[in-house]
């Protein structure tokens, strides 16, 4: 298995994966060929997610601590936290209708955050089963989760926007989800002058939009977290059915972010992205282009799993440092 080091954040100051080699991880999410809740393994907090198919490499991403970690595990969700930053990891076995056992699941890791003290949730992944097809009521599957990560968010949504995000097809069944909140470090969420925002999207995409910023930084800590970014522009899906010209309204799309948040001279740069691939039969077409297009010095990962939207082909997220 390949091991993805996904940047630590620190709100002391940025730092590259290679000065943190050494330090204990505060959670590690195993990109494999199982899906099932967290668990804690030698004292680290662990979740595998199903996101690769047989042929296909896994990989590790492991978030590295800070200082001494503490794991709580309370109903589906368990949370590793070291004084500065918090990493809550949950699963959903498979349900006839989600909603509720989305915003239960999220709540309860939400009220965790808030309770240790970790309020500023900045990033999240949701690793969706059987994204594109529909619940027992023939509400999409994705909709149908959207509507309780939105009841879960309303609160907060309040007090300090939502979070970055991820909301992708898995291989299983379920529905696997991560959360990274800080104690201190101030959020600014950003979003794309080029797309509606995704919270304000119309309700012809469901009865909840989708509760995610497309960027969130943290002060101090010299990273911009960049959201699973797709072919739509305003909200509407581009190019359906060419892959060659989703990849560029993609790529236009990550520029554009990379710009908009230019809060000074020092630009934006491409640390790590990962490539959601909807076809095997794209994945080289992708990889040629990623290459020539996002260059990264670590190497990006790719998984064949379906999208939110059923005309996406393609969806490729990023962290980008300066
Ligand atoms: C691709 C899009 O949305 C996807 C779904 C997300 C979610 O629901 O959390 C977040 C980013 C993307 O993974 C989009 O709407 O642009």
């Amino acid at each position: 298995m390949q091991t993805f080091v996904a940047p630590m954040f620190s709100i002391d100051e940025g730092s590259l994966p290679s000065e943190i080699i050494g330090v204990s991880p505060l959670a590690r999410i195993y990109y494999g060929q199982t899906e099932a809740g967290p668990r804690v393994i030698d004292g680290v907090l662990e979740l595998p997610v199903h996101m690769v198919t047989d042929g296909t490499a896994g990989f590790i991403e492991t978030w590295h601590a800070t200082g001494n970690v503490t794991v709580v595990i309370r109903g589906s969700v368990a949370v590793a936290h070291d004084g500065q930053q918090l990493v809550c990891a949950g699963f959903v076995p498979r349900h006839g209708r989600w909603a509720d056992a989305i915003r239960q699941a999220y709540a309860q890791g939400i009220a965790l955050a808030d309770e240790l003290g970790y309020a500023n949730i900045f990033r999240m992944w949701n690793m969706i089963g059987h994204i594109n097809e529909t619940n027992q009521d023939g509400l999409e599957v994705y909709r149908d989760f959207c509507v309780g990560r939105a009841e879960a968010f309303d609160v907060r949504k309040m007090i300090d926007g939502v979070p970055s995000a991820t909301g992708i097809g898995s291989r299983g069944d379920g529905i696997s989800f991560y959360f990274l909140a800080t104690r201190s470090g101030r959020i600014t969420n950003l979003e794309n002058p080029n797309q509606v925002p995704a919270f304000e999207y119309p309700d012809d995409y469901g009865p909840r939009p989708p509760s995610f910023a497309r960027a969130s930084t943290i002060d101090g800590a010299d990273k911009l977290f960049i959201s699973g970014t797709a072919s739509i522009l305003g909200h509407r899906t581009m190019h359906v059915g060419n892959i060659e010209k989703q990849l560029e309204t993609t790529r236009d799309n990550l520029q554009a972010l990379l710009r908009a948040s230019e809060d000074d001279e020092r630009g934006w740069q491409l640390e790590h992205v990962k490539v959601y691939v909807r076809h095997s039969r794209d994945l080289e077409t992708v990889r040629r282009f990623v290459e020539q297009n996002l260059p990264t010095p670590t190497p990006p990962v790719y998984m064949n799993v379906a999208i939110c939207r059923s005309d996406l082909l393609v969806e490729i997220e990023g962290v980008a440092r300066r």
